[in-house]
């Protein structure tokens, strides 16, 4: 379960005007407004319009961007007293998967979402082979990152965040480099293995196949449910 309680990010904004008095000119904008939520579905679609404040929700829920008030726990996990057992927790896909490949090589940037859990080298080496495998990525195995094409990227990015096993999943596009096949195959796997995914996406017909939906709109929580009714009020939103 995601428990999140009057959740407030703002970010400085130097073009805001300033809440002070003083001679700074730097100002805050308000992304998100007292979000308050349980969200307990084992998967969830969060949608809204661009810039509504979809990433900005995950990346709080995923403690990547700290609450400006409220709280969130993850799972009995407090995002911010608790950064280390979260990030052991969650698994972060983000849109551009760019971001997060950090290591030379493919295998090795699988490898180390495994690192500092007590495993021995035989132990870490067999899953990463187990998850190249699952995620058809065995061939590339020793290429460098920085010669995978986009879609890949976007493939190994998803392997190394599920090889360490995550009880949340949290994917912000995850499918929007990806060929047909496996856009399918990523879906599939998402949607059915995961224990609970959060799934931002502006693709109605995968969110229609998440069990609930929220939606955000302009910062605030505008409608939560059954995906299908979530949806409803989200073409209402697109036809104001
Ligand atoms: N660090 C920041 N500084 C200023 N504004 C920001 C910052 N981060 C996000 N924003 C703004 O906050 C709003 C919400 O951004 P966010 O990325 O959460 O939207 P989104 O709903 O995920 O949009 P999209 O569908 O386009 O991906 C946007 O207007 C964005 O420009």
């Amino acid at each position: 379960m995601i428990e999140i309680d009057q959740l407030t990010v703002a970010v400085d904004d130097p073009t805001a005007p300033s809440s002070s008095s003083g001679s700074r000119a730097t100002g805050t904008t308000e992304l998100l407004h007292g979000i308050t939520t349980r969200l307990t579905a084992r998967t969830t679609a969060v949608i809204g319009e661009n810039g509504s404040g979809k990433s900005t929700l995950a990346r709080a829920i995923g403690g990547l961007q700290k609450p400006t008030s409220g709280s969130i726990r993850v799972h009995d996990i407090d995002t911010v007293r608790q950064a280390k057992q979260l990030r052991r927790a969650v698994g972060f896909i983000f849109a551009s998967p760019a971001a997060q490949v950090i290591m030379p090589t493919v295998r090795e940037d699988v490898a180390l979402t495994l690192r500092g859990r007590g495993l021995s080298r035989a132990e870490i080496t067999e899953r990463v082979n187990t998850a190249l495998a699952e995620h058809e990525l065995t061939d590339l195995a020793d290429r460098p990152c920085l010669t995978l094409s986009s879609g890949q990227l976007q493939r190994l990015a998803l392997c190394s965040v599920w090889v360490g096993e995550p009880s949340l999943v949290i994917a912000d596009e995850p499918t929007s480099l990806l060929d047909a096949r496996h856009a399918r195959l990523v879906t599939a796997r998402l949607l059915d293995q995961s224990p609970q995914l959060l799934l931002v996406t502006h693709d109605l017909d995968l969110a229609r196949r998440c069990e609930e939906a929220v939606l955000i709109d302009d910062g605030v929580l505008a409608a939560q449910g059954a995906a299908e009714d979530v949806i409803a009020a989200y073409e209402q939103v697109l036809a104001r």
